[in-house]
């Protein structure tokens, strides 16, 4: 059976959850700390992040969870998608505009999230190490990041699912960044800056296998900033 590498907050290691639920692919969870020493990231992924996906083997292992079809080697969710293509979570490549709109959201959500923990680290730092001017500039990507998620929803008019009216990764992607964006900044006002996207978000939670994985908080022992 195949092993996980996920940690409980992890937008990224949520995408690949809810896309091993929605395909129902049976896997061991491994939950873990990446901040910590006692993480075994590094000894499958050289960038020593999860998610990392192991396979039977217990040594093949599939990090880098975005959809990125045709980068050697394969990361995550495109490799999901090739070995388990039902249910699929990609438009067809009959209807590649759709299919290249849900790879476009997925690389927007990784941003925001790639931004968000850089600033979440920065304000763990104590006020008198913490650069303002580099917070501003991560939480400006976000901001710019979210608005266009907003836009792309609205744009949706209030369906269920942002495209062809289908669970797609485009879903998985958004419900994950703003999952753990709600998690880690509960004091942001995204959710009345928005309320479509706010409540775009709030249906999404309702499914399974969103609702099996919502995120929650970790603790680190080792120090990191
Ligand atoms: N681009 C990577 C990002 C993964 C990532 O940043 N994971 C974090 C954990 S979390 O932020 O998702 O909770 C990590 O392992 N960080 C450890 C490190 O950066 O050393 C992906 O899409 O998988």
């Amino acid at each position: 059976m195949w092993t996980l590498i996920s940690a409980t907050p992890s937008p990224y290691a949520r995408k690949v959850r809810i896309a091993l639920a929605e395909k129902g692919i049976p896997f061991t969870l491994q939950t873990e700390v990446p901040w910590d020493s006692t993480t075994k990231t590094k000894l499958y992924n050289p960038l020593e992040k999860l998610p990392v996906l192991i396979l039977d083997d217990g040594k093949t292992a599939i990090y880098e969870s975005h959809y990125r079809q045709y980068v050697q080697p394969g990361t995550v969710m495109e490799w999901l998608e090739a070995k388990h293509p039902e249910p699929a979570l990609l438009p067809p490549a009959t209807n590649m505009d759709d299919r290249l709109f849900a790879k476009q959201v997925e690389v927007v959500c990784d941003g925001i999230c790639d931004a968000l923990v850089l600033a979440f680290f920065e304000k763990q730092r104590g006020p008198e190490k913490q650069s303002q001017p580099w917070m501003a500039r991560q939480m400006r990507k976000a901001d710019g990041g979210i608005q266009a998620l907003a836009t792309w929803v609205d744009n949706a008019q209030g369906a269920e699912y942002l495209i062809g009216n289908q669970l797609t990764l485009a879903d998985i992607a958004i419900a994950s960044v703003l999952g753990w964006f709600s998690l880690r900044f509960p004091e942001h006002p995204w959710q009345s800056q928005y309320i479509g996207l706010a409540m775009y978000w709030k249906g999404l939670e309702t499914r399974k296998s969103f609702a099996e994985t919502r995120p929650s908080p970790q603790t680190t022992k080792d120090s990191i900033v």
